[in-house]
């Protein structure tokens, strides 16, 4: 990339963005990411993350091949957490949270790569973007079933809230989010959602990923739409 992705570009990548590891899959997770990403998967992160996480060359061959899909595909392979990884294959950019390698620092050794940083205050959201982040991960919005160690549910407020402050970057809203809840994220100042199980457990991924997107498509419509008058 020559430059630092543009925010528009930002906000259509986060429109529907799976995060997916082997832990979450009920199918191979390359069968699971090549029928999300027919359903129309706007990003994927890779997080190979929780009890029973591959680790060494088997976590870097998956890496490998859900990269090449992505490829494929022509849209963007974020790395979670894992800086080193992101480097050694190129990928696309980085997400990390609160309690990893600081934004800054990431930062600077990724260049111009996606970075995302996960914010749960005005303030953390204030601090990222100020040391480079290029989209906020907003959450648990809902209770999730995924991350053991998720902080307190905040509710779709959460994002009402930062958009209230002028936090203007590209938000993406993650925990819980189901179809049903879709329209109440996007309606709050979300860009984009992101999700594990409401894909990766679902009965036909290709189908729950094309719903999902097209929900979030008529939510950003509306939302706009509202706007206006
Ligand atoms: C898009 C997105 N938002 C938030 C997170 C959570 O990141 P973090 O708080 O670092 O927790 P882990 O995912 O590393 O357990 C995310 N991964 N993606
Ligand atoms: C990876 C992650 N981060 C969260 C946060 O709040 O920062 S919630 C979460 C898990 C999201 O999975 P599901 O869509 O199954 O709830
Ligand atoms: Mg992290």
């Amino acid at each position: 990339m020559s430059g630092r992705i543009s925010p528009e570009m930002m906000r259509q990548h986060l429109q529907m963005y799976l995060v997916v590891g082997s832990v979450n899959c009920l199918a191979e997770p390359s069968r699971v990411v090549q029928e999300a990403l027919a359903g129309g998967t706007t990003m994927i992160q890779f997080r190979e993350k929780g009890h029973g996480a591959l680790t060494g060359v088997p976590m870097f061959e998956l890496a490998r091949q859900l990269q090449n899909l992505c490829r494929h595909a022509g849209i963007p392979f974020i790395v979670n957490d894992d800086v080193e990884l992101a480097l050694e294959l190129d990928a696309d950019g980085v997400h990390i949270g609160q309690d990893d390698e600081s934004a800054d620092s990431v930062r600077a050794r990724i260049g111009n790569r996606i970075l995302g940083v996960s914010a749960h205050t005005i303030e953390e959201a204030r601090r990222a973007i100020l040391q480079g982040a290029d989209y906020l991960g907003v959450g648990p919005i809902y209770p999730t079933i995924s991350k053991d160690d998720a902080q307190a549910v905040q509710g779709p407020a959460i994002l009402h809230e930062m958009r209230k402050a002028r936090i203007d970057v590209p938000i993406v809203g993650i925990g819980g989010i189901t179809i049903e809840r879709v329209e109440e994220v996007v309606g709050a100042g979300a860009d984009g959602i992101a999700v594990i199980s409401a894909v990766t457990q679902a009965e036909r991924i290709r189908a729950a990923a094309a719903e999902l997107k097209h929900k979030v498509l008529l939510s950003i419509k509306h939302s706009r739409m509202s706007q206006k008058l």
